[in-house]
């Protein structure tokens, strides 16, 4: 079967210096790639050039055997969502505008909703439980709220990929799951892709279909949630020298160790 979702030889960066050369992601309709690594290794970087909001120093990205290049906006808006929630302009906007911004690639020039975007927007506003605050001002909701409003604009597009920075950082443990089982009910529902940086591991490893380890500067590995976590490799992937995740004690002594609770 073909793939969905393809690079080839992808190489991404700033101002025409590569960070990462050399991508290769290939995914099916509905499969979840999760990307984790260290700070600054560079997923964030991948995730903007693949959402077309960096150009691209190198390679094809290719999305339903369409070259993403070769896509319009609005042909791209109405295939793929990304949420990196720095990014919006929202001044003056109640939590219900920013989601009903996710309809904007099905609403024509004037951005008027019809009565079924409505219905999507208020769909998704229930899906991720923001209903309640709809008409708060999204300036002066908490970071929590804000990535679940994101999340309802990115629904309410109904799209085929979702592109997703972090969707669970400042989640608290409750929403974490939920976020979890949106997506799950998601992609069975509709065979969304989705493409994301996570750095909660453990999230990562029961979600994903793929794993792409990310360190400076290189794919260090890409495989299955069984592959990646096998053995000690993810302690090579974060720097860590020591068994500190068998159990408590070794993980006190490895704290200890690190300098800053000397007796
Ligand atoms: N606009 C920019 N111009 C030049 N370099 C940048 C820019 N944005 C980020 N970088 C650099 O690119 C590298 C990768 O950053 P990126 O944000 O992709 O990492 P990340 O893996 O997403 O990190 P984190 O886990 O901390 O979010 C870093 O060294 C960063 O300083």
């Amino acid at each position: 079967m073909e793939y969905y979702f393809k690079t080839e030889q992808m190489s991404v960066g700033y101002q025409g210096k590569p960070l990462i050369q050399d991508i290769e992601i290939g995914l099916h309709k509905g499969e979840i790639l999760t990307m984790i690594g260290p700070n600054g290794a560079g997923k964030s970087t991948i995730l903007k050039s693949i959402a077309k909001q960096l150009k691209l120093i190198q390679g094809v990205v290719y999305l339903d055997k369409k070259e993403l290049n070769h896509m319009s906006g609005l042909e791209l808006s109405q295939k793929m969502a990304v949420v990196f929630t720095e990014k919006m302009k929202t001044e003056l906007m109640t939590c219900e505008d920013v989601v009903a911004t996710g309809r904007y690639p099905y609403t024509g020039h004037f951005g008027i909703l019809s009565k079924e975007d409505h219905d999507a927007v208020r769909e998704a506003m229930e899906l991720v439980h923001v209903t309640e605050i709809r008409n708060q001002d999204f300036t002066k909701i908490s970071d929590g709220q804000k990535q679940r409003v994101m999340l309802a604009r990115a629904i309410c597009q109904e799209p085929e990929i979702v592109i997703l920075d972090e969707p669970t950082s400042f989640l608290d443990v409750k929403y974490k799951l939920e976020f979890l089982s949106v997506v799950q009910e998601l992609r069975i529902k509709k065979g969304l892709t989705v493409i994301m940086s996570l750095h909660e591991l453990e999230l990562a490893k029961i979600i994903s279909d793929k794993i792409l380890c990310i360190k400076e500067g290189y794919v260090e590995r890409c495989g299955t949630p069984e592959e990646i976590f096998e053995s000690d490799f993810i302690k090579r992937l974060f720097h860590i020298n020591e068994d500190c995740f068998e159990g408590n004690e070794k993980l006190l002594a490895y704290i200890g160790r690190l300098g800053r609770y000397e007796e």
